[in-house]
């Protein structure tokens, strides 16, 4: 697979072939303006696969070659929206070509260290991969509670974030055989050659930034034209966290969508196979969850770098560990200190792909059979008048490089974080940033989950969920398992 990368803060103006896509099945909108949709609830935000892993859903016939025949690949698991749209594709496998050691065990030589933040022996990076446990030392830290816990690396973002993320087990490894996560970390999202992202300040037209405020936005009375596009409102306040209006009314989409949040394709590419389209009976759309979004001031607005609408931006600012889950469910996320409503955790970073590359993947991963991929896809643009081209259609694939965002498990209905679509470059839809805030105050140590809208009973959804472990009382595979 070869891939040319490019950050996306440089302006990418470059561009592909464009290839006009067929008429989206997110025709039915009738919208002016696309809502902005973020991959859990956007059914073709997410990526399903067929029996030969290949991704069979997109926004619409974009992805040339789809196979929009559902099937079981036999190891395959995968998360699933509410209406039926899959996150993650997992196709574990024995014969997984990624061979991460086992993890040493906290008996092994143990290294006291004191405290979070204590600059720790630097381990070997091997092509930048996470080090082989069995020629490192565990060593262990004082948590801020005063527990030890083995640490396995000390840092997996390499220097990237501007804190330490700590990879932990405080477990014996024969208690939680844990694999060590083989990606190289990166903190910013990188464009595969393939996809389309244009953020060049030429075609950032005044209108989509705020080019003649000073200052600290947020000072002033009047919403800046960065917070029109955020519909007219701030969505931060001076302290740095969301809003708690924000918030409620992103979290009120999320939990009780009423009808007016949805919006109808005339033909859904998630419940019609679209080479059959004019030759099979339509199936009715399920409804797609519109989102709240947030536009942050950027480099064309005229205030100032410390602008009080410039949080996602800004990176990873609290104390975050990758640790090793006791449920069984791998690596998860927490924070070593406690946090408040509203705090921004981190972004969900990988590739942007178009949704072809990540259906040649797919096919190399099923033929590879390798265990785990992360991919996102980013569809603001689903249910908009305008169609797009294939390589607008992207998302994130998190599988090979990617951050912390992609250790964040899931929990049914009452998890502490939420995902919201954050535009930082351009109000351009069809790319945004997916950044992760807390919805209430977060104890330290206590693990950091979303819900990935995973519907675990839908019958219909050819791809199996996994055998959810988040303990919550609301867990909707629980409820499957007693009826
Ligand atoms: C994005 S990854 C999260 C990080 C993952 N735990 C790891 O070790 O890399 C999603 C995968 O984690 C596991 N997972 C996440 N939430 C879970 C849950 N509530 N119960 C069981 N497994 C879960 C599933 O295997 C899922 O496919």
């Amino acid at each position: 697979m070869s891939a040319q990368y490019r950050h996306v803060q440089n302006n990418n103006s470059n561009n592909t072939t464009s290839k006009a896509a067929a008429s989206a099945g997110a025709a039915g909108s009738g919208t002016s303006k696309s809502p902005l949709l973020l991959a859990r609830h956007n059914p073709s935000g997410l990526l399903l696969q067929d029996t030969d892993c290949n991704v069979v859903n997109s926004n619409s016939n974009r992805s040339k070659g789809n196979n929009h025949s559902f099937g079981r690949h036999g190891a395959t698991t995968s998360v699933k929206s509410p209406h039926g749209d899959p996150l993650f594709n997992i196709a574990p496998s024995p014969n997984n070509k990624m061979k991460s050691p086992p993890l040493v065990s906290p008996e092994e030589e143990p290294c006291q260290l004191n405290g979070v933040g204590e600059d720790y022996v630097e381990f070997n990076y091997t092509n930048n991969r996470l080090p082989s446990s069995s020629s490192q030392s565990a060593l262990t830290m004082d948590a801020v509670i005063g527990k030890k816990y083995p640490v396995y690396a000390r840092d997996i973002s390499r220097g990237e974030e501007k804190v330490k993320i700590p990879l932990v087990n405080e477990f014996s490894s024969n208690i939680h055989p844990l694999k060590l996560p083989n990606i190289l970390y990166i903190s910013t999202n990188m464009v595969h050659k393939d996809a389309h992202i244009d953020f060049s300040l030429a075609r950032l037209s005044d209108d989509n930034c705020c080019s003649s405020c000073v200052g600290d936005c947020l000072s002033s009375d009047l919403p800046c034209g960065c917070a029109a596009e955020t519909g007219g409102e701030f969505a931060y306040t001076p302290g740095g966290v969301l809003k708690g209006e924000f918030l409620e009314k992103c979290v009120m989409m999320n939990k009780e969508p009423q009808r007016k949040h949805y919006y109808y394709c005339e033909v859904c590419p998630l419940v019609n196979d679209l080479s059959q389209k004019g030759k099979k009976k339509v199936k009715a759309c399920r409804g797609h969850l519109t989102r709240k979004f947030i536009k942050e001031c950027w480099s064309k607005c005229g205030c100032s770098k410390r602008c009080g609408n410039r949080v996602v931006q800004k990176g990873i600012q609290v104390p975050l560990q990758v640790f090793a889950t006791s449920e069984g469910k791998g690596w998860g996320v927490r924070s070593v200190t406690a946090l408040k409503k509203g705090t921004f955790i981190c972004e969900y970073i990988g590739e942007i792909v178009t949704n072809q590359e990540l259906y040649e993947r797919n096919k190399e991963r099923a033929a590879k059979k390798e265990e785990h991929t992360y991919p996102v896809l980013l569809d603001a643009d689903w249910g908009s008048e305008r169609i797009l081209k294939d390589e607008e259609a992207l998302c994130l694939d998190a599988t090979e490089f990617g951050n912390v965002g992609r250790f964040i498990n899931h929990r049914c209905g009452d998890s502490n974080l939420i995902e919201i679509p954050v535009e930082v470059e351009s109000p351009d839809h069809h790319y945004y940033h997916v950044a992760f805030f807390t919805v209430r105050d977060v104890e330290a140590m206590e693990e950091l989950t979303w819900d990935y809208g995973i519907e675990f009973d839908d019958i219909y959804h050819p791809i199996k969920a996994f055998k959810c472990k988040c303990g919550s009382k609301y867990c909707r595979n629980k409820q499957k398992i007693q009826r």
